[in-house]
């Protein structure tokens, strides 16, 4: 569903990903974890065809960013943590709108817009203008309209950044209950309880370069350490060291 090969990407001078090589199958949540400034959003940018490679390949569910954009942007759902939304609009009209994008027709949007109305707790935010939203029901609404074409990968690049508990719980629950045959979510952060609880699979990316990949057990014994966080500290410090002149 995602496949990553050596992949680097510059911006001038500066290598902001170098090498990158990873893989994430339909059917799981994937973690990208690492400090700022690691390249998660560069690389999570150009999963989504908003940036090209400067080298490598890179294909989402089964098509290449480079070769078929359009393929991947209908088979992909990105949420981050800063995305706006139209003021003036209703959450039905900001649904109908990306809908028509989409192809979806009438009873396809509908039908599917209760759906999510339920699923995430949208309550008065189809009928209220987005200017009026709290964060947490801004981002309910950006959720709802990353998947209403329900995707096979969804991009959530610090989704859950400036939400209330209610409105992290409710993504989180979402992204649990998003582990599904066909599909893939990408889940990027740096708060490692999050990562702990939704990713079956994590990797850790460290100024641009995949320290690991693998299963939390694996993660957790490769580095010794208990919990994920201790066991994210330790590895990057690792890499530092190595790094060391
Ligand atoms: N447009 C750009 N031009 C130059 N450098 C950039 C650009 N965008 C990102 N960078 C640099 O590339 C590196 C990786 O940035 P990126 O945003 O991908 O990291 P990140 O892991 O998402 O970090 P954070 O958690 O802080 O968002 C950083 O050093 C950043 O300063």
């Amino acid at each position: 569903m995602l496949d990553i090969q050596n992949l680097s990407k510059r911006y001038g001078p500066f290598e902001a990903l170098r090498g990158v090589t990873l893989q994430a199958q339909a059917g799981e949540v994937f973690g990208l974890l690492g400090p700022n400034g690691a390249g998660k959003t560069t690389l999570l940018r150009i999963l989504a065809t908003l940036l090209a490679p400067s080298s490598g390949q890179v294909r989402v569910a089964g098509y290449d960013v480079q070769q078929d954009p359009e393929a991947v942007r209908r088979n992909i759902g990105v949420v981050n943590g800063g995305m706006g939304l139209p003021a003036r609009l209703t959450g039905r009209e900001i649904l109908e709108s990306f809908a028509g994008f989409y192809g979806m027709n009438r009873a396809e949007t509908r039908a599917r817009t209760t759906e999510l109305a339920e699923r995430l707790d949208l309550g008065r935010a189809l009928n209220v203008r987005a200017s009026e939203y709290s964060t947490g029901m801004r981002q309910k609404v950006v959720i709802a309209r990353a998947v209403l074409h329900d995707p096979a990968v969804l991009i959530l690049d610090e989704a859950a950044s400036g939400l209330d508990i209610f409105a992290r719980r409710a993504l989180l629950d979402w992204v649990n209950a998003s582990r599904q045959p066909g599909k893939l979510t990408l889940y990027s952060t740096h708060v490692m309880s999050e990562a702990e609880e939704v990713c079956d699979r994590v990797a850790i990316v460290h100024r641009g370069e995949l320290v690991t990949a693998g299963t939390l057990p694996e993660i957790l014994s490769q580095a010794g350490q208990s919990n994920l966080e201790r066991a994210f500290f330790a590895l990057v410090q690792q890499r530092e060291a190595a790094c060391a002149p």
